[in-house]
């Protein structure tokens, strides 16, 4: 899908999905990496912002890793999102300033519970972005991503297969991960302002 037909969808709707917007090659690499990280590698994902960050495994049970440009691999990733952010702002004028992104796993029996990754005017969060990793993924399998519409109405429930993204404005859809069967791998990201511009400031992680 190219920038334009992104960047539309965007501008009308507030959202989109995007099913092959990684080759499966592509995808399938990332999938094979997350695999070979260590525990150690993992952190369990924390909720809240700033100094009032807690794990809390009852509203979220993953464990997350973040990307950096260290490794060539996440390199890659961060690096075609940043062409991506690029491309946005021509399209839309959307002055994003930095993208920031964690590998996720869910483990059989993991969910995150209806939340917003942002609080309008309290955030510098802008896009969130999620790539899925996992081959071959079922409906039974459970683990969709359901978005909620403004009055609560389901928009979406998302399947978490290899090569899909999903991208929505971070302060206007409710969403949510389901309970899921299998192991379930994912990419989130925020796509960002710059914090001393829009005086708010997200946690450092
Ligand atoms: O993995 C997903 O489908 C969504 C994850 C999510 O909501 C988040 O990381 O904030
Ligand atoms: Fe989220």
């Amino acid at each position: 899908m190219n920038i334009v037909s992104i960047a539309d969808s965007l501008a009308e709707r507030g959202y989109l999905i995007v099913p092959q917007f990684l080759s499966s090659a592509e995808a399938l690499n990332l999938y094979q990496y997350a695999q070979t990280l260590h525990d150690s590698q993992w952190q369990l994902a924390a909720v809240g912002r700033g100094g009032q960050q807690t794990i809390n495994t009852n509203v979220r049970g993953d464990r997350i890793h973040w990307l950096s440009s260290q490794h060539d691999l996440e390199h890659a990733y961060l690096s075609k999102m940043s062409d991506l952010r690029e491309g946005l702002n021509r399209e839309l004028f959307m002055g994003l300033f930095d993208y920031e992104a964690h590998l996720a796993h869910y483990q059989p029996g993991a969910y995150y519970k209806k939340h917003l990754d942002a609080f309008k005017g309290r955030s510098n969060r802008i896009l969130t972005t999620v790539l899925y990793l996992n081959p071959e993924w079922q409906r039974s399998d459970g683990g969709e991503l359901v978005i909620y519409a403004e009055r609560g109405e389901v928009l979406e429930e998302i399947l978490p297969t290899l090569g899909t993204m999903v991208i929505f404005l971070s302060d206007r859809f409710v969403h949510e991960v389901k309970v899921g069967r299998r192991d379930r791998y994912s990419v989130s990201g925020w796509f960002r302002l710059n914090a001393s511009i829009s005086g708010v400031i997200d946690p450092p992680r």
